[in-house]
């Protein structure tokens, strides 16, 4: 069937009015708010001419970007003090009356502000009539949410949670008159166990997390769980498809790495994350879930990795008094130890449709892979039943000495790495990039590691892998030692053996690791051999995937080696 063109927008109010004490022809149409400067002609007044002639540029703000309009209260100065101070439009002096209008205006790094034009009419009738209109079509945006319940870390990241709510965010909301019930955790899990069984949630329109990535692991801990628990679905049962959770989340970046708020709106600043919930955003959402043979583990939205960015995050636990900065230490001291794994990955590959992980097509705001149908996204029932490389050859097996073994589910991207993990990984393809990095030398691994924060392909060296997946195994080599409890109970020469063998292969660090641990979203697994399945768009965040220019552009820390 043919496109058919749009209609054109339908006119609504139009009227001259002043803005900035120039005369403004004002217009309001279905989707846009626009005012234009009206020529006007050269007066001569003491044989000066006043009056520029300049057709000054014209200036459109979409509807749907405008946050709110407000009577505007004029400043008049006082008669007995002769300060200036704000009184009421219906008693300012003169018969000038105005309104303000908030909009989102971009600025550079996709960050938006909340910009504001005050236009000035003659007659209140008028300046009220303008108040209604606009409020009219702002009440069309049924996508806005109206009340939100606010879950508040107080210790992610600098321990600012709190006051960047209170002094950035409630601000903005309360401008756009969204009311909030607003949390303030207690201790972890407060709020996945609040979201799990207490919350009311039919009273909101979406949850906002303030803080990092673990804080938001939390939310959609308890809002998934939530979801599955009321359509009883058995989270346990790893084949079973989950049901998407119908509430939105925005995040308030305030935790240390901030990669989940950075790879979908291309910031980490509150601000920017504000105006997003405000305006209704959507975004869809892939999430893996982990099971361990039958039971369920957790899930996971970024990073899931093990080896290197499992042992860095079991260092850091110990050096959360150093904030952010932990990640930097145990990064280097987890780079110097120079760990490798042993182990066999299976993995299910995605459909070619879905592109690659190296096809340069990067996911941004309504990305065309992701709005694929997503029947073609999803683990067919045949494919469910094909174990391994028995049948049809699908599952692929891989066995060797890693590194790191990453998945991630989308970019990654954070203020440490502004391409990410995986720069070409969707947020809502159902698939995840699957990146295995083989044993190297510690100046290898370096220099893959140094790509993160530049411009190279830290794909391109022959000890990394890359597949695109819908689901994997990972099984470590010594599998029936999966709990260290067990090893150390074992008695006798098959202990002997066992530490022997690891400790000729770490001759420099004279370790005794047979397993690392997962990294899942900043939290750590209890097991080592786990299933993971990617899920298809099953949450929603108030964020539009990142929009115009590239991050690639920024300059980089670091230069290629
Ligand atoms: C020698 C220079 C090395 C530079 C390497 C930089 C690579 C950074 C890639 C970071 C990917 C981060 C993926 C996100 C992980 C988060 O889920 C997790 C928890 O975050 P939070 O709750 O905010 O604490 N963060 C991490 O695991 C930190 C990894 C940092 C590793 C240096
Ligand atoms: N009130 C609290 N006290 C202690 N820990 C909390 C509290 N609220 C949340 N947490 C936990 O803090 C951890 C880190 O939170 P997060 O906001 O991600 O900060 P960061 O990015 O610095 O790790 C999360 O795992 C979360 O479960
Ligand atoms: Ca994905």
């Amino acid at each position: 069937m043919e496109k058919q063109p749009k209609p054109p927008p339908l006119l609504l109010l139009s009227s001259q009015l002043s803005f900035q004490n120039r005369v403004c022809e004002v217009t309001l149409n279905s989707a846009f708010l626009s005012w234009k400067e009206v020529e006007t002609r050269p007066k001569r007044t003491s044989g000066n001419i006043y009056g520029p002639l300049k057709a000054a540029g014209s200036h459109y703000v979409p509807v749907c970007e405008i946050i709110s309009v407000q009577e505007t209260e004029e400043d008049c100065p006082s008669t007995d003090t002769g300060k200036w101070q704000k009184v009421p439009q219906s008693v300012a002096e003169s018969n000038q009356h105005a309104f303000t209008v908030s909009y989102v205006e971009r600025t550079q790094k996709h960050r938006w502000r909340c910009s504001e034009v005050t236009l000035h009419c003659t007659d209140r009738t008028l300046c009220l009539q303008w108040v209604q209109a606009i409020r009219e079509q702002l009440s069309l945006l049924t996508i806005r949410p109206k009340h939100l319940l606010v879950y508040i870390n107080p210790y992610g990241g600098k321990h600012h949670g709190k006051r960047i709510y209170e002094q950035k965010v409630a601000p903005i909301f309360s401008r756009a008159s969204i009311s909030t019930d607003v949390i303030v955790t207690e201790r972890a899990n407060h709020a996945r166990d609040h979201l799990k069984t207490e919350a009311d949630l039919k009273k909101y329109d979406g949850v906002v997390c303030v803080g990092g990535d673990g804080m938001f692991s939390e939310i959609i801990h308890g809002l998934i769980s939530r979801t599955q628990c009321d359509s009883g679905v058995d989270q346990d049962c790893s084949d079973e498809p989950l049901i998407p959770c119908s509430l939105r989340i925005g995040i308030i970046p305030a935790g240390s790495t901030d990669c989940i708020c950075y790879a979908t709106v291309g910031s980490n600043d509150p601000v920017t994350s504000a105006l997003h919930i405000v305006v209704g955003d959507s975004q869809p959402m892939d999430v893996c879930s982990i099971h361990h043979n039958k039971t369920f583990l957790r899930y996971s939205v970024s990073l899931l990795g093990y080896g290197f960015y499992g042992d860095v995050l079991t260092d850091s636990e110990r050096k959360r008094w150093m904030g952010p900065a932990r990640y930097d230490i145990s990064g280097v001291k987890t780079f110097l130890s120079h760990r490798y794994y042993e182990g066999t990955i299976s993995f299910l590959p995605a459909d070619e449709n879905v592109g690659t992980p190296r096809d340069k097509l990067q996911c941004r705001s309504g990305c065309d892979i992701c709005r694929l149908p997503s029947a073609d996204k999803q683990v067919s029932k045949d494919e469910e039943s094909v174990s391994d490389t028995e049948t049809k050859g699908v599952w692929k097996v891989i066995r060797g000495k890693f590194l790191a073994i990453n998945a991630a589910c989308m970019s990654c991207a954070c203020p440490r790495s502004p391409k990410g993990l995986s720069p070409s990984a969707h947020l809502a393809d159902g698939t995840a990039d699957l990146i295995l990095v083989r044993k190297c030398s510690r100046f290898d691994f370096l220099r893959h590691l140094l790509r993160h924060t530049n411009k190279d392909d830290q794909f391109d060296h022959p000890f990394v892998e890359v597949y695109r997946v819908r689901q994997f195994r990972f099984t470590p080599r010594y599998e029936d030692t999966d709990s260290e409890l067990d090893l150390r109970e074992t008695e006798g020469s098959g202990r002997k053996r066992f530490f022997s063998q690891i400790c000729r292969e770490h001759p420099a660090c004279s370790c005794s690791l047979a397993h690392s641990s997962w990294n899942c979203d900043g939290e750590i697994l209890p097991h080592a051999a786990i299933q993971v399945r990617v899920h298809c768009q099953l949450i929603k965040l108030f964020a539009r995937g990142i929009e115009e220019q590239s991050v690639f552009e920024e300059p980089y820390a670091f230069s290629a080696i």
